[in-house]
């Protein structure tokens, strides 16, 4: 509950923002400075707007309130005296705010309030140093988007505590010269900030911190971002044995802790402000929200799309630990593009779903999966362009242009993928099963290269996150540090994610009349149907880019088994999995020794996770896709809960028909004993039920529906 009110929260700052429109980095009014602050004015957790005190002690989050608390906070319209916020002589603090885009557990925040001093938070937009050395299109365009929208919410939240976001564009692209302007302008000696972990951005801010310190300045930075640093994690007295999994990842975290969590901070109540306020430029002069616009002239509304379909649904948990695949309802939480941009705290989300009462054991695993993808990009870099597993790099991919393009506009003929590609095209957001079949059907069928894909999400997604969007996309790619042990069929897979076609009607209305059965594969519609419900396949909606799947399937396995062929000395010889140099990070945790050890000429090479599909296809590389025993491709199910039900009901024919043997044996056994003692027969009732369950029995076998008619 509390989760839905910190998001609802969220959603009116959102809306009553969009409504605002143009946000200005105006100076907060002084005259409000010495005002009590009503206990209207802070949004918490519970949504009650509660007050705190600025003692960093008060800080800390209480899960239970105490009982003065409580009656405090009872008094309807009672007025709380935060603590003045006049302006001050002291030398100002600059809060750089980069990505934790939020007041409510902001170590950042808290750490400035501790100096004493006035405090001016400032935004500065540096797309260059965000873009790193490769290609990482790490702002793409609905990213810059919603980033305009958080940064919009987080001006106004920050008027509310009396204070207000300073914009600003880097100097010559470089927020190191701006910093070193503001501090000049304003006096500041202190800076503080919240990491960031993208290597090229750690390295930027390892730079600031070292040329501030020669100027005098005080760079201060929290950890945040994710739940654990990943520049922290260490493989030790875990080792590497299936390293790039998940679980691997938790294994490392338990054997080696760091610090501990803590519990998430309380916002503050009010900012202490300077006399002089820097002058910055409006939030409409970054350039963040700049809408697609189409050839007729009409622009796209993607964000709100996206925003109203989730507003509704917060988590059931039930449905995420066992619906999360279903793309016709929302049953995940919607939280990626928060957590991107930091408008919700990790850290404080996992508190929330400990302390639910139903622990949804599959959400922090989530969270856990983020912390992952920070860990391998701070390990290898080079994630987002290049793929980890040497051989891959050599791998035949397509270059047709025109399959991309029907992909990313979602017309490849294939109505669940199409529907997919447009959703995330309209609305900047798609699901997690969603996304892999795309990814399965642009890398296993269409042979495009990973990269396309990933700098396509990267430019679409309203989460479009680097880290986590190059490990997904280098594992369903092949070539990451995990391999995905399934590939999704682009017609079945819609057995599990949309069962009775209602997604594909959403976002392809054009086949909206079709029957269930034949929504997912329109070109298996008899003619006179296709006619009655006014499809042309080819005009209102296209043709199959590709028809034959197995074929491409078949291809796209023999492709990878050359690749491996050619280059053995990447392939373990005894398991068959591939082998990768190791970074020297891991190589120094390996040996035990401390700081990175320099390799000259020789490698270490890791074994990885490597599907058996694979290994398999090496031994016989002119087999095809079908027959191999390893076949990866899916074929979805309809619905979980309604497979438990059907093993319930199974389980409980099979009790019934256990019981049934042993009701016969007595019955048997008592004929018998009659006959032997020449007794008379007991007569046997007439219409007695059946003991053997039939094909016709109601519970022993599937109930027929989508899953014949998808087949
Ligand atoms: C090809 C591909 C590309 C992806 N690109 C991105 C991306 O750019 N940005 C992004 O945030 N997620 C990405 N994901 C992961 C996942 O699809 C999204 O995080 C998820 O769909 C977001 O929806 P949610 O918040 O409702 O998820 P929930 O299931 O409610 O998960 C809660 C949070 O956990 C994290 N999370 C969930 N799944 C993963 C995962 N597999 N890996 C890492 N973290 C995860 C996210 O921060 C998410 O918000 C990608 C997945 C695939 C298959």
């Amino acid at each position: 509950m509390s989760l839905h009110s910190a998001l609802t929260a969220i959603y009116e700052e959102y809306f009553s923002n969009v409504r605002l429109g143009r946000v200005y980095a105006t100076p907060p009014r002084k005259s409000s400075s010495l005002l009590p602050v009503q206990n209207k004015t802070v949004p918490t957790k519970d949504n009650s707007f509660r007050p705190s005190s600025l003692s960093s002690k008060q800080h800390i989050y209480e899960p239970k309130r105490s009982k003065r608390r409580r009656q405090r906070s009872k008094g309807s319209g009672q007025l709380v005296v935060g603590l003045p916020t006049a302006p001050s002589p002291q030398p100002p603090v600059l809060l750089w705010f980069r990505r934790d885009l939020r007041l409510c557990d902001n170590p950042g925040m808290i750490g400035a309030l501790e100096v004493g001093a006035p405090v001016i938070p400032v935004f500065i937009w540096a797309p260059e140093e965000e873009e790193g050395p490769g290609t990482t299109v790490a702002m793409g365009g609905a990213c810059k988007f919603w980033l305009h929208q958080a940064l919009s919410c987080l001006h106004t939240s920050l008027q509310r505590i009396g204070s207000s976001l300073v914009f600003l564009k880097a100097e010559s692209g470089s927020s190191l010269q701006t910093l070193r302007g503001l501090l000049q302008e304003t006096g500041a000696r202190t800076v503080v900030a919240n990491a960031l972990y993208e290597p090229w951005l750690k390295q930027r801010d390892d730079l600031v911190l070292s040329a501030l310190h020669k100027d005098g300045i005080d760079l201060r930075m929290y950890h945040s971002y994710c739940l654990r640093d990943p520049y922290s994690v260490s493989t030790v007295g875990v080792g590497l044995r299936g390293i790039g999994s998940v679980s691997h990842f938790i294994r490392c975290c338990k054997q080696n802790p760091g610090p501990t969590l803590g519990a998430p901070l309380d916002p503050p109540v009010s900012l202490p402000t300077p006399f002089h306020w820097p002058t910055g430029v409006p939030l409409d002069m970054l350039e963040l929200a700049r809408m697609p616009r189409r050839k007729d002239g009409t622009i796209l509304t993607f964000v709100s799309l996206g925003i109203s379909v989730r507003r509704e649904h917060m988590l059931s948990v039930y449905r995420y630990e066992k619906e999360s695949g279903r793309a016709d309802c929302c049953n995940t939480s919607g939280l990626s593009p928060y957590l991107h941009f930091g408008q919700l705290s990790p850290r404080w989300l996992l508190w929330d779903a400990k302390g639910a009462k139903c622990r949804p054991p599959k959400f922090q695993r989530k969270l856990s999966w983020r912390d992952l993808a920070y860990w391998q990009l701070s390990l290898f870099p080079d994630l987002p362009w290049e793929s980890v597993r040497p051989p891959y790099k050599a791998l035949h991919w397509s270059s047709n242009r025109s399959h991309l393009k029907a992909w990313q506009r979602g017309r490849t003929g294939y109505p669940l993928v199409d529907a997919a590609m447009r959703q995330l095209w309209l609305s900047g957001w798609m699901n997690n099963y969603m996304r892999h079949v795309v990814a399965s059907f642009l890398i296993a069928y269409l042979h495009l290269p990973w990269q396309k894909g990933y700098r396509w999400f990267q430019d679409t997604l309203v989460d479009a996150d680097v880290a986590i969007d190059a490990m997904m996309w280098q594992n369903g790619g092949m070539c990451g540090l995990d391999h995905w042990n399934f590939v999704m069929h682009p017609v079945d897979a819609a057995m599990t994610c949309d069962p009775c076609g209602s997604y594909v009607r959403q976002w392809c209305p054009e086949l909206a009349d079709l029957p269930d059965e034949l929504i997912h594969k329109p070109w298996k519609c008899p003619t006179s149907m296709l006619k009655r419900v006014g499809v042309v396949l080819g005009q209102s909606y296209p043709e199959r880019i590709i028809t034959d799947l197995e074929e491409h399937r078949t291809q796209s396995l023999k492709d990878v088994a050359q690749v491996r062929l050619q280059f053995k000395q990447y392939v373990d010889r005894a398991t068959g999995c591939d082998l990768v140099p190791l970074p020297p990070r891991l190589v120094s945790e390996a040996l035990g020794i401390h700081g990175d050890v320099e390799v000259r000429g020789k490698q270490f090479l890791l074994p990885l996770i490597t599907r058996m599909e694979f290994k398999h296809q090496v031994e016989e590389p002119d087999s095809d896709a079908g027959s191999n025993p390893y076949n990866a491709v899916l074929k979805g199910y309809v619905s979980r809960k309604r497979d438990e039900t059907i093993a319930f009901l199974n389980e409980r024919d099979f009790t019934a028909s256990v019981m049934n043997e042993g009701v016969q044996r007595r019955e048997r056994m008592d004929v018998n004993y009659r006959k032997m003692e020449g007794l008379p027969q007991v007569r046997q009732p007439r219409g007695r039920a059946r003991r053997t369950p039939t094909a016709k029995d109601k519970f022993s076998i599937v109930p027929g529906g989508v899953v014949s008619t998808l087949r």
